[in-house]
């Protein structure tokens, strides 16, 4: 609530309106604060009507999914491994793979079709302004908007190190502990060498309770991949990192699941990340937006959260 207050501007002596205006300056510094701390907090609002309107047994449908999408989780379920993940973020660490604007990635990007998804066939560019454009008609903040816009930039990693769509794209989970049934098809874990490791199959395995999801290694992909080009070289702030890092974390975050590794900070990330889901799933049915039209309105956007506009990649 603003905070509201009545000004008696009636005394015309110079002495009492230099009096007043310090009041009123107070006021509307006051009033400014109120407003920044209510539009912090209101993101998270389910006032979506966006959300409201959408027909969610239409999203996820995964026992009802064509083969592409069933074959794509075998081979990342099977070729998941701690050793794997091990090395491909040494190898992310090792070197800088390209240095583009955040515009130039989202149209590189536009030639790749994900085959883990059973929802949308649109192009990558139609997905991510969907999902900004969606945000900006509920009003939420820009830093969100960013995070909507790049959300997927991630999947840029298969133009680069990517052994296939199975260490890129579909939904996350962590390896090094055991896989919880929770997960998308739970069955095809079993060709993962990790289901036999006597550590790695157990409830924790290389973990501890509450040692919060930072310590957690998900499945190498496009959402860990972009938080850490995000979080060293853009403005965003801790939500907008968590939106991006544990956006395909459904596990987690839709289902429940692991949830006895988080610490106090997680349960606020939590909160933002399934703020977010909403407009990345299920803006998916929503019309084509026009590019052309909206480049400048989402060049400003980028500028504003990675000033220094050309990304190591
Ligand atoms: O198939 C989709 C797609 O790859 C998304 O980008 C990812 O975030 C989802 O979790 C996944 O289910
Ligand atoms: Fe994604
Ligand atoms: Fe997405």
């Amino acid at each position: 609530m603003a905070p509201t207050a009545v000004i008696d501007t009636s005394d015309h002596s110079g002495h009492a309106l230099d009096h007043v205006s310090d009041m009123v300056d107070e006021v509307n510094i006051l009033k400014g604060q109120a407003k920044k701390g209510a539009a912090a907090a209101d993101y998270l609002e389910e006032n979506s009507k966006f959300d409201a309107e959408k027909d969610k047994t239409k999203f996820r449908q995964y026992m009802d999914a064509c083969d592409r999408v069933k074959n794509f989780y075998k081979e990342q379920h099977t070729k998941q491994t701690v050793a794997y993940n091990l090395r491909a973020r040494h190898l992310f660490h090792s070197k800088t793979r390209d240095e583009l604007t955040v515009w130039e990635a989202i149209e590189k990007l536009n030639s790749l079709v994900d085959e883990s998804d059973p929802d949308t066939e649109v192009t990558q560019i139609m997905h991510a302004l969907q999902t900004a454009e969606a945000m900006r008609r509920d009003g939420k903040p820009r830093w969100m908007q960013c995070a909507g816009l790049i959300h997927d930039l991630g999947k840029l990693l298969y133009f680069y190190d990517a052994e296939g769509q199975w260490d890129v794209v579909g939904d996350t989970f962590p390896v090094g502990c055991a896989f919880d049934e929770k997960i998308i098809y739970p069955g095809s874990f079993c060709d993962n060498p990790d289901v036999d490791d006597p550590v790695y199959s157990t409830k924790y395995g290389i973990y501890s309770q509450g040692c919060g999801m930072d310590k957690i290694m998900l499945s190498w992909g496009h959402d860990e991949y972009l938080y850490h080009v995000a979080k060293a070289q853009s403005k965003l702030p801790d939500e907008a990192l968590a939106m991006i890092r544990y956006h395909s974390f459904y596990p987690w975050h839709r289902e429940g699941a692991y949830r006895f590794f988080m610490n106090e900070k997680d349960h606020e990330m939590l909160k933002a990340v399934n703020a977010f889901n909403p407009y990345d799933l299920y803006s998916k049915s929503d019309d084509m937006p026009s590019v052309e039209e909206l480049k400048p309105y989402y060049i400003e956007l980028i500028d504003e959260f990675f000033p220094q506009k050309v990304i190591k990649w």
